[in-house]
């Protein structure tokens, strides 16, 4: 690559797509010119290997060459900086740089046709995750232990560790989708820009922050003259060419001292000014940025009424009356952030001082709708730590009452007695209205963005952990062994008999986001690192696990007041590792890994939600380190199956349980509550319990040992996979040969003539391979599905007129046997036999896109036919429907009925879980 074109395709961080094909045409004859010139400063073709394409990008091969990194050229230039760029040309080319991409960005928050690139490396190797309450505090503490530097002494692309940069904001900051661009200055004078990468307060997580809202926050920030500490600096040579200061890791290794002391003395901003900004945020949904916002104005009331207490005694001034009703609404707001981000120990917390006044009737007196909300606060914290009973005894107390009698409030305590029903029946019964969730799911699908809730507690949930049925425990040799796990893996073993149909988790996520939220606007990011010298590899990771990865740092920044947040990751597989070698680096005696495990999770996973909230106050464990790097929760992600059409997110518990391609458990995806349930009806005392991380009933190993490579698992050794192992490489063949002519049979102008030759031809392949690989444990079910959907395509176009020399008898023929022999080969490729039916081995081999076709041909027969078969199909159905949906929802004898809530359910779990293949049909 010249480089005239490295800065000229790095200049423009954010690009049009029609630019990005210019340029990515410019650079591919650049390519062969350069090649051939200067082969050193470019990474060969050969040399770069693809890796992972979960989500395949348009031109990405062209992409990938455009922002390959020449990370030589870059270490080539290590000296000091010692005569740094004069001010007005760093400043002007700032200004030049503003105006760029203002135009762009402020124009509108579609980013649809932009292009964004992230470079992942800097991240894997410098972002740290605070693991510390007080990130600030701790900054303070490096900060005055460290060496303080100015811009000429610093080196190029050098990370001066233990020491510090105190600088002077002299430029607007600009935010350009990843980074804030600013211009500092030090006590020299010499200027630099800096570069804000991964930032809390601009970087998108579950909520996507707009650009209006982001350059409001910039303005309180880093106003023109603050001064800000960059900890640790590093100076870089950037890809445009410029050498400038990168901080990656701003959360941990940059100090706003202006803004951060303003805030936290009542000199300069007051409690008000707090509130509103705290208000400003929660109207953005940045419930973290509301938090830190109410909690300064929090500390400064204390503060405030400690100085007071101090000058005047014990005597109670209108000034503290002031204050307490100023505590009272910081606490009511912070507490509603903390229960929308499903923090309800801290909720309930802020919301204790309510329940500890005796004289509650002052308080409630004024203003009258701040005490209503936090009431309901108050109540609904209790209802999402399951303090059920509390619940009922505090609507019923007296106390309680006084405030809640304006209309407002009646309505409020009204719906909590509702949820309170509800969730006790959830809690005691486990019983969910999974239809309504999936419902509320599909149509938030239609009507895009959800509304801001006052309080989400209508979308709030019991959780459920079923530790006297499986625990999760470290595998034995042999398992592993037998698995081909990777050492000192955990799994999910059963210590009963379990039946099939019982709900073993339900689980709120750690974190989460909703993948639909941006939709047709989804920026890609695209990310390469160089592994070693020889080999370049490129990795494509998507937007959303990069806001994924951000929500879960968000919620460690929320809830590392308790170090109980981190306890709930702390048993996930590369976490765990770290853990444990960090603990062997930090402690000097050398403990066993077992030992050091155990003292993890303490031999088992924390127990449900409601025992975690009493023991976070009472236990203070030291965290092994401070920081946990970046690259440990990344690894985290590739290893993570739980993804729906809508949602990603990070489930502890579930994310304990391993693999296998014919599984006894399922999992559902519904809202963001994972739901895990028995499905198998052989589970005996000690089974290993395994879900599937990849679509169900995918006949080809190549493609499932591909989708698994994924999530980590090389080789999966699965019985299945086995089998079709050792039947390689005549079986892959096959599949080959039926997917391609499967692939032709679905082109779109196809002669009926002609499709139904394939049809033909489809079927005399499905017949031999289920011959040939009779002893599969289960058949081919993906290809029963594709030949069922081929043959109705048939049915639909049989009275339209056609010009074909077809012989329509032969296809009516053809239809009618497939029709009558339906159930038969459905029991064969199910492994089933009719004589057992409805109790059947393996209600798991009947769940699939075939559950569908089941329901079909059982509405279209029952109509007119009720042979005794065909009863013991309904009863069937009556009872997987109980299985399928763990008994929340039982079954009667209304037939109609049954294939109504089943064709419901299945059509809704098809449109939201991406675990279920869609059956490819003709239109
Ligand atoms: C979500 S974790 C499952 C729990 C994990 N075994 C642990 O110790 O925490 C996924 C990881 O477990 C391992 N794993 C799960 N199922 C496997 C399988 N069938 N074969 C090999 N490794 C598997 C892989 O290392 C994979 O990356």
């Amino acid at each position: 690559m010249t480089p005239k074109l490295i800065s000229k395709s790095n200049k423009a961080i954010i690009t049009s797509t029609a630019t990005v094909n210019e340029r990515a045409q410019e650079l591919e004859s650049s390519l062969h010119c350069s090649n051939s010139s200067s082969q050193s400063s470019c990474v060969p073709r050969s040399k770069v290997k693809s890796r992972k394409f979960r989500h395949k990008l348009p031109h990405s091969n062209i992409l990938a060459k455009l922002f390959i990194i020449n990370k030589k050229s870059n270490e080539q230039e290590s000296g000091i900086y010692s005569t740094p760029v004069v001010k007005s040309i760093v400043l002007g080319k700032h200004e030049a740089f503003i105006n760029q991409t203002s135009k762009t960005m402020s124009t509108s928050d579609d980013l649809s046709y932009y292009f964004i690139r992230t470079n992942l490396q800097p991240q894997m190797q410098h972002r740290m995750i605070s693991l510390i309450p007080d990130p600030f505090s701790d900054k303070m503490d490096r900060m005055e232990t460290s060496r303080q530097l100015k811009i000429n002494l610093l080196r190029i692309n050098h990370i001066h560790l233990n020491s510090r940069l105190p600088v002077k904001i002299i430029s607007t900051p600009i935010w350009t989708h990843y980074a804030v661009h600013v211009v500092i200055q030090d006590e020299n004078s010499h200027c630099l820009r800096l570069s804000i990468y991964n930032w809390s307060y601009v970087m998108n997580t579950r909520q996507i922050k707009s650009y209006k809202y982001i350059q409001e926050c910039l303005t309180r920030l880093l106003p023109i003259n603050s001064c800000i500490v960059v900890l640790d600096p590093w100076l870089k040579m950037c890809h445009d060419g410029q050498i400038a200061l990168r901080c990656e890791s701003p959360n941990t290794h940059l100090l706003m001292i202006d803004f951060e002391t303003g805030c936290s003395t009542d000199t300069r901003t007051d409690v008000e000014q707090l509130r509103q900004w705290g208000n400003l945020c929660y109207q953005a949904d940045d419930n973290l940025g509301a938090i830190e916002f109410y909690t300064y104005g929090l500390r400064q009331i204390d503060e405030q009424q400690e100085k007071e207490l101090e000058c005047k005694g014990k005597s109670v001034t209108s000034k503290t009356e002031e204050c307490e009703q100023h505590r009272i609404r910081l606490l009511s707001n912070r507490c509603a952030c903390y229960l929308r981000e499903r923090h309800a120990a801290l909720a309930l917390a802020d919301t204790s001082i309510l329940l500890s006044i005796n004289e509650l009737s002052n308080v409630l007196a004024s203003p009258k709708t701040t005490a209503g909300k936090l009431l309901f606060r108050c109540l609904s914290a209790h209802l999402h730590l399951g303090l059920f009973d509390k619940v009922e005894s505090l609507i019923k107390s007296h106390k309680l009452t006084i405030g809640s009698t304006s209309g407002e409030n009646v309505t409020a305590i009204t719906l909590l007695e509702r949820e309170l029903a509800r969730l006790r029946d959830e809690n005691i019964k486990e019983r969910y209205d999974l239809q309504g969730m999936l419902g509320e799911q599909i149509s938030f699908h239609k009507n895009e963005k959800p509304s801001l809730m006052f309080i989400d507690l209508s979308h709030y949930h019991v959780e459920c952990n079923r530790n006297d049925l499986f625990e999760v425990r470290q595998c034995l040799a042999e398992e592993i062994t037998r698995n081909g796990y990777p050492k000192n893996s955990y799994g999910i073993y059963a210590l009963k008999n379990i039946e099939p149909g019982t709900l073993l988790v339900v689980e709120q996520p750690f974190a989460s986001i909703d993948n639909r939220v941006i939709g047709e606007q989804r920026c890609h990011s695209i990310n390469f690192w160089p592994k070693n010298e020889k080999i370049s590899i490129i990795d494509y990771c998507n937007d959303d696990i990069l806001r994924l990865l951000n929500e879960v740092e968000k919620q460690l920044l929320i809830g590392n007041t308790s170090w109980i947040t981190f306890d709930k990751i702390k048993l996930m597989q590369p976490i765990r590792r770290w853990l444990i070698e960090t603990k062997h680096k930090n402690v000097s005696e050398k403990v066993e890994d077992n030992e050091i495990s155990d003292s993890l999770g303490d031999g088992q996973m924390p127990s449900s939600c409601k025992k975690h909230w009493q023991k976070q106050f009472l236990k203070h464990l030291t965290p092994p380190t401070s920081y946990i790097p970046w690259r440990t929760l990344f690894e985290t992600q590739q290893q993570n199956p739980f993804r729906s059409k809508s949602t990603v997110g990070w489930y502890p518990l579930g994310s304990m349980f391993n693999h296998s391609c014919s599984p006894n458990c399922l999992w559902y995806l519904i809202g963001d509550y994972l739901f895990i349930y028995v499905c198998a009806s052989n589970i005996r005392c000690g089974d290993e319990l395994t879900i599937s991380y990849c679509p169900l009933w995918i006949s080809s190993l190549n493609e499932r040992t591909s989708q698994l490579r994924q999530f980590g698992i090389t080789s999966c050794r699965c019985l299945l996979c086995s089998y079709d192992r050792s039947n390689m490489p005549q079986y892959e063949s096959e599949l080959k040969t039926f997917s391609n002519l499967h692939a032709l049979s679905r082109q779109k102008n196809l002669s009926r003539s002609k499709r139904f030759s394939y049809l033909k031809k489809l079927k005399e392949i499905y017949e031999f391979i289920k011959k040939k690989f009779r002893q599969r444990s289960i058949g081919f079910i993906n290809e029963f599905v594709d030949l069922e959907n081929l043959s109705h395509y048939f049915q639909h176009k049989c009275d339209e007129n056609n010009h074909d020399d077809i012989d329509e008898i032969e296809i009516e023929t053809f239809l009618n046997e497939q029709e009558s022999s339906f159930l038969q080969r459905l029991s064969r490729v199910c492994r089933l036999t009719i004589k057992d039916l409805p109790k059947i081995g393996n209600p798991m081999s009947l769940f699939g896109t075939h559950m569908q076709l089941l329901a079909y041909h059982l509405e279209q027969r029952s109509t007119h036919e009720h042979t005794c078969e065909l009863e013991q199909w309904n009863r069937l159905l009556e009872c997987l429907y109980e299985i399928y949906t763990f008994k929340c929802h039982t079954s009667t004898s209304n037939m109609k009925k049954i294939l109504n809530d089943h064709n419901k359910l299945f059509t809704c779990l098809l449109q939201t879980q991406s675990f279920l293949q869609n059956p490819t049909i003709l239109r």
